[in-house]
């Protein structure tokens, strides 16, 4: 069935509801491919750096070095860019390996162009090499100790005059705890990102962005809990969407996702920040509101009511007329959870037995 459901009540903002990820994306595959297109720029800009402090150094190899590694690292942006990811990522390790090589050869191992390679270490292993890490962890281990072994052998083939070498190795130091801290941050984010993402799916309703059941008796247990020592007035208001099978049969599917995310708008926008609101079932709405007792939480039922009414949402020029029953009790001190949502349950299929549309307490 085509979807065109639109809706026309100006108070029907509904809450923005997450993301569901793409099949066969993922946060850190996202977040890697974006920072290696970071990391080619970055380095590219650093290396400029060193054009400039080669010259000054007096050693012209050196720079043209450099000036080799910016037009890989531009090549590898533009190939990540493009999507190809796997060519663009290698063109950096190459960069890396084959200029730790270079820069070590040419002005000896305690310049510090090995520092590079330690990169290669938690890049490998954490981003998702599987069971290539091992392999590669030890192909880079014997590459360091053989550049080590010729640094030694060859010594230096063209050495930087008085404290160039020294001034060389503190700013790689620098240089690559900076990179070090940069990738850590990263994959810090990273996790954070993800960790927040599940805790989304975890906790919240994917279609309407309130809280599922599992997480209301989380929250409402907090609240209870909390109001227990104050004694204030606590209800419960337990809420229907009338003749919902209809709307799914008569204008579709999609119409009704679409009509239970405009009547959350409502609850949301209705209810209090400190109430917890939930989707408790198929159309079945539930909320929990501190503070009030229960003339104030009958006023706001019948605000919602009303709104509920006033609401219209459109499928292909159609209007859908939407009305609401609800059950609302006061919760006592002390008072099971499980037993006052089940006299609200009560209260509410007296609405509906009455006639729907209408608010009844429990
Ligand atoms: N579109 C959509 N429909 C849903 C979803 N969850 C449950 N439903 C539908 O909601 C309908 C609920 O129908 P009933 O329980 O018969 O209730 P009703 O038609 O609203 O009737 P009354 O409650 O008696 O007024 C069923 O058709 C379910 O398939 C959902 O996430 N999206």
């Amino acid at each position: 069935m085509a979807s065109s459901a639109s809706t026309t009540a100006p108070t029907a903002h509904p809450p923005r509801p997450f993301a569901v990820p793409q099949r066969g994306s993922s946060v850190a595959g996202k977040a890697y491919w974006a920072m290696a297109q970071r990391v080619a720029l970055t380095a590219a800009a650093i290396d400029c750096g060193y054009i400039a402090l080669f010259l000054w150094l007096g050693s012209l190899p050196l720079a043209l070095v450099n000036v080799g590694s910016i037009a890989m690292y531009l090549v590898a942006h533009a190939l990540i860019q493009r999507r190809h990811n796997t060519a663009g990522i290698l063109l950096i390790w190459l960069e890396v390996v084959a200029h730790s090589a270079l820069g070590s050869l040419l002005v000896g191992w305690d310049s510090g162009f090995h520092y590079y390679l330690l990169l290669f270490i938690p890049a490998v292993v954490i981003a998702n090499s599987g069971r290539y890490a091992a392999p590669i962890v030890l192909a880079l281990l014997a590459y360091y100790l053989g550049l080590r072994w010729a640094c030694d052998h060859w010594g230096a083939l063209a050495p930087l005059a008085g404290k160039g070498q020294q001034i060389v190795n503190a700013i790689h130091v620098c240089v690559v705890f900076g990179m070090f801290a940069a990738l850590a941050a990263f994959y810090r984010r990273t996790i954070l990102i993800a960790e927040n993402r599940l805790l989304k799916q975890a906790t919240l309703d994917a279609l309407t962005g309130l809280n599922n059941r599992a997480h209301f008796y989380t929250l409402a247990g907090h609240t209870l809990a909390r109001i227990q020592r104050t004694g204030e007035p606590v209800a419960l208001l337990l809420c229907d969407i009338d003749h919902f099978k209809q709307v799914n049969d008569r204008h579709g599917h999609a119409t009704g996702d679409q009509v239970l995310v405009t009547v959350a708008g409502v609850l949301s926008r209705n209810l209090r920040e400190s109430d917890v609101i939930a989707r408790w079932g198929g159309e079945e709405f539930l909320a929990l509101m501190p503070a009030s007792p229960l003339a104030s939480a009958l006023e706001v039922a019948e605000r919602i009511r009303v709104a509920i009414e006033q609401t219209t949402v459109h499928h292909q020029n159609n209007p859908v007329p939407l009305t609401m029953s609800f059950g609302v009790v006061q919760v006592a001190s002390g008072d099971d959870l499980q037993a006052a949502i089940a006299r609200a349950d009560k209260a509410l299929y007296q609405s509906k037995h009455g006639g729907r549309n209408r608010v009844t307490v429990g």
